[in-house]
């Protein structure tokens, strides 16, 4: 594993089932230490192909040894549409993963599928205050924010990360845990997303860039490109856990351009 001078640790694997393995006993892990030291361990998943790895959760010896009822589970970006559609990053979850440990199902946190944009967002960021009230969830010591145990996020070749997109006013929220987008530039166009300070307040951020087409943006995410660099124009730049961890899990053909830069 190598440190990428405060961008996080990187985890670069020569296959995809390397990769799985890992993230998946790296997420045990964490759950068993923050279930060890907290009671509960609080995970936030993304789109992408982050929830597909999870599978690998499921599989032996994890599907018995990870305390499954001490999970609770929370989406940093969810697509604004019903619990049923193909575009619900509730339902890929479900269906390739929830459905098949013993989460509770009081214990997944997913969005209200009836409401406008707008009104799910406020209503997911009221959820999550009632459960940071509670002590499910952890608070920051730098600010108010929720500390989630593990943010879990894939980067999109154009650098986005959970449904926060390049040179997007989302990025500049300080206040707001959750906001709502309405121009996602990949469909569909309305979801909501966790903003910047929750992300960076998370204990754990893990993340994932696999295939070519990400290599230009981890380049400029991880390596030193200059102090005049436009970082909102590659918003995974702005993921700097303040008091967290972050790992980047790649396959070669994403890392590929840091590689050559070492
Ligand atoms: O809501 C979405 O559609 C996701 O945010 C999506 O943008 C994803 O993060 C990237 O496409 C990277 O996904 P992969 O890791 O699957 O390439």
């Amino acid at each position: 594993m190598a440190a990428a001078e405060g961008r996080g640790d990187m985890r670069i694997f020569d296959t995809y089932d390397e990769l799985a393995t890992d993230l998946a006993e790296y997420v045990a892990q964490l759950s068993e230490s923050s279930v060890k030291e907290r009671g509960y361990f609080t995970v936030a998943l993304s789109g992408g192909s982050v929830i597909g790895l999870l599978g690998k959760l499921c599989e032996a010896p994890y599907n018995k040894t990870v305390d499954w009822t001490k999970w609770y589970v929370f989406w940093a970006e969810e697509r604004a549409v019903s619990k049923n559609h193909s575009y619900s990053n509730y339902k890929l979850a479900r269906d390739s993963f929830l459905s098949k440990v013993s989460i509770l199902n009081n214990h997944v946190c997913s969005i209200n599928d009836s409401k406008t944009v707008e009104d799910v967002a406020m209503q997911y960021e009221f959820t999550i205050r009632q459960l940071v009230k509670a002590r499910v969830l952890g608070v920051s010591g730098v600010n108010d924010c929720p500390k989630f145990d593990l943010i879990l996020l894939c980067m999109g070749s154009d650098g986005h990360i959970a449904s926060l997109y390049p040179h997007h006013p989302a990025l500049e929220l300080t206040e707001d845990w959750i906001t709502h987008v309405t121009d996602s530039s990949e469909p569909p166009p309305e979801r909501i997303t966790f903003t910047l300070p929750v992300i960076n307040s998370a204990s754990n951020v893990v993340v994932l860039a696999t295939g070519e087409d990400k290599a230009r943006a981890v380049h400029l995410t991880i390596d030193n490109v200059g102090q005049d660099f436009d970082a909102s124009s590659v918003p995974a730049r702005l993921v700097e856990p303040v008091d967290g961890k972050l790992v980047w899990f790649m396959d070669m053909a994403a890392a590929s351009q840091v590689i050559a830069n070492k």
